[in-house]
């Protein structure tokens, strides 16, 4: 029964696998599968003819005709293979695009970032990116070869039939057990390859660790080549043996039934033997009989070996439906968001991450007016990062509210909702794109714009002394490309920030890569030009609280105190203290 389900799930992911094939190239896909039946007839015919003249020579009659016929299938034979190739060729370019460009898509709509705190689908997605390049070649390769394979078998176990017809059912009740049980154990070693996805995972890191640029400086330093070769070599020593034992297993049944398939062969090849002695058969039967069998025999074996290295394919197309037709709880909203408002309102706010038991924010209550500097302030893990993930909605609250006046932030529509707020993140993203294109991102390109924002991010300089322009590449390992310094590339994404002007500005730990007096220059221009803005400013810094209205200051994702800072120095003893810790080494 559970056997039946899972053929019938097979046969399931393959008719999806095939419609795909028909959405992202109708015209192509259909050649393609129209090419198939074609080239499983055609051995057919030549070996129908071939038996003919066989027949008519040694009746003593015309035989020229069935020659030709011969000579035109084989033709055919020989030529189908190469146009087959081609055209798959071009249906796999196209399957490649369209499922690349899919799950780009599908990510475009998953605006909320809780995805990536799903660990089981975190594996199944970097299963999906890693293969994305390959698997739609498997698919297509294998997918015909199956239909192809199959047909052929089915056409000349059928003519075999004519003659013969519980020969050719015994072949099928050999080939049926056969190929349930390559299949069983093709599934196997599939799980033990996904039980390895996540060793895998850790293979794919050791190697990397040791071989990026990015990690080069303290694997050099703190010598972790022997170490971590040492963890590679046991992870992947351990792995091979269990993919080796299931490979054992393989080679001991696919014995089995080669004996029986052969035994089976033997009888037939001494049936029509027999038949042709007693004047019951024609001799051309023994060439159609020795063709038919080549034929079944091959074609068994590629519908059995193929149709189990579809297998894997078929399970990571079965990822790529399930990622496609992933819904998170997330909702969109209808509202735009308001041209002018008062106030930012969070209420009885609390937070626990997706997938997660801790709950991080609790019960937070506050109200901003509109072009307030508000500062977060708290210790590591208080969570600053998480209030401002929740306030630009990358996270919806547990229990609780957002608003922006009566707007509840769910409301509006979230692409609305991102064009009118700009940040700076704590781990801000290096594009590997051209200076301009990490600049402009979305918008449109305003050449004054793009270098009044690289000036006052404090990078004028690098366009004059530098020699960089707006279109060099910023990625060492592109053609032509640079890289630039921590604290440059943090100068970037402030100049993407300024670029994007929103309404609600928040600034996560933005100046954590700059000097001092960039530092200082950078929330001169974000905190004091900017009257109307509303800005919410993560700092560990406390000498940059001076450039706010208001200090929030969050204690384990309570709210501890919100006010001014004097005033907090004055009623709040943990802040204060916080505070006189960086006096010194600050003011
Ligand atoms: N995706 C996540 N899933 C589960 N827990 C998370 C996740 N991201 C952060 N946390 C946890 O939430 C808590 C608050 O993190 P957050 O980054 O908001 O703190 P923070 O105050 O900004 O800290 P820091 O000053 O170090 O930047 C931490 O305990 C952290 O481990």
């Amino acid at each position: 029964m559970k056997h039946l389900q899972k053929l019938n799930q097979y046969f399931n992911e393959l008719t999806r696998t095939y419609r795909l094939f028909f959405k992202s190239a109708p015209l192509v896909a259909t050649c393609v599968l129209l090419l198939a039946p074609l080239q499983a007839v055609i051995p057919l015919l030549a070996v129908a003819a071939g038996q003919k003249v066989i027949d008519q020579v040694t009746n003593h009659s015309p035989f020229m005709e069935m020659i030709i016929v011969w000579i035109v299938a084989t033709a055919f034979q020989q030529f189908l293979p190469s146009l087959s190739t081609m055209v798959q060729g071009v249906l796999t370019d196209k399957l490649t695009g369209f499922i690349n460009i899919s799950l780009m898509k599908k990510s475009e709509d998953l605006q909320s970032i809780s995805i990536f705190d799903d660990s089981k689908y975190f594996d199944d997605l970097q299963m999906l990116r890693d293969d994305a390049s390959w698997r739609p070649v498997n698919l297509i390769v294998f997918g015909v070869s199956v239909l192809q394979s199959f047909l052929t078998l089915a056409f000349m176990l059928i003519y075999l039939a004519r003659y013969n017809w519980w020969l050719a059912l015994l072949l099928l009740i050999v080939m049926v057990p056969q190929s349930i049980s390559y299949y069983r154990i093709q599934q196997q070693s599939f799980e033990t390859m996904v039980e390895r996805s996540k060793n895998a995972r850790y293979l794919h890191y050791y190697s990397s660790l040791l071989l990026d640029r990015r990690d080069a400086k303290e694997v050099r330093l703190f010598n972790m080549f022997p170490k971590i070769i040492e963890k590679y070599i046991s992870l992947f020593e351990q792995t091979k043996k269990d993919v080796n034992q299931i490979r054992r297993k393989q080679l001991t049944t696919s014995s089995l039934f080669v004996v029986l398939t052969v035994g089976v062969f033997g009888y037939g090849f001494y049936w029509f033997t027999n038949s042709v002695r007693t004047g019951a058969l024609e001799v051309g039967v023994l060439l159609m009989f020795v063709s038919v069998i080549g034929y079944i025999s091959t074609s068994m074996a590629r519908v059995v070996e193929d149709s189990s290295l579809l297998y894997d394919s078929l399970l990571w197309i079965e990822k790529y439906f399930n990622f496609l037709g992933y819904q998170d709880d997330f909702k969109n909203g209808t509202q735009s968001f308001p041209d002018d408002f008062n106030d930012i309102n969070v209420k009885s706010l609390s937070f626990t991450y997706p997938f997660s038991d801790t709950e991080i924010l609790h019960n937070v209550s506050f109200s901003v007016k509109s072009g307030e500097k508000v500062a977060i302030v708290g210790e590591n893990g208080s969570g600053k990062s998480t209030l401002v993930k929740l306030l630009m909605r990358f996270y919806d609250p547990t229990n609780g509210k957002i608003s922006v006046d009566n707007y509840d932030l769910k409301d509006i529509n979230i692409f609305d909702l991102h064009k009118n707020l700009s940040a700076t993140f704590q781990d801000f993203s290096r594009f590997k794109l051209t200076l301009k294109e990490n600049v402009i991102t979305e918008y449109s390109f305003n050449k004054d714009r793009v270098n009044n924002v690289l000036k006052a991010a404090g990078l004028g300089d690098l366009l004059v002394n530098d020699h960089l322009n707006l279109n060099t590449m910023l990625a060492k390992d592109f053609e032509n490309g640079t890289d630039l310094s921590g604290g440059q590339w943090q100068k970037v994404a402030l100049a993407r920030d300024l670029y994007a002007d929103g309404k609600i500005e928040f600034l996560d730990e933005p100046t954590a890569a700059l000097d001092a007096k960039s530092e200082s220059e950078i929330y001169q221009r974000f905190l004091k030009e900017n009257d109307k803005k509303t800005i919410f400013f993560v700092t560990h810094r406390l000498s940059a609280v001076r450039f706010a209205d208001k200090v929030l200051f969050l204690d384990s994702g309570k709210i501890s105190g919100f006010d001014t800072h004097t005033n907090l120095l004055h009623t709040n003893p943990k802040y204060k203290e916080m505070y006189d810790l960086q006096k010194d080494a600050y003011l």
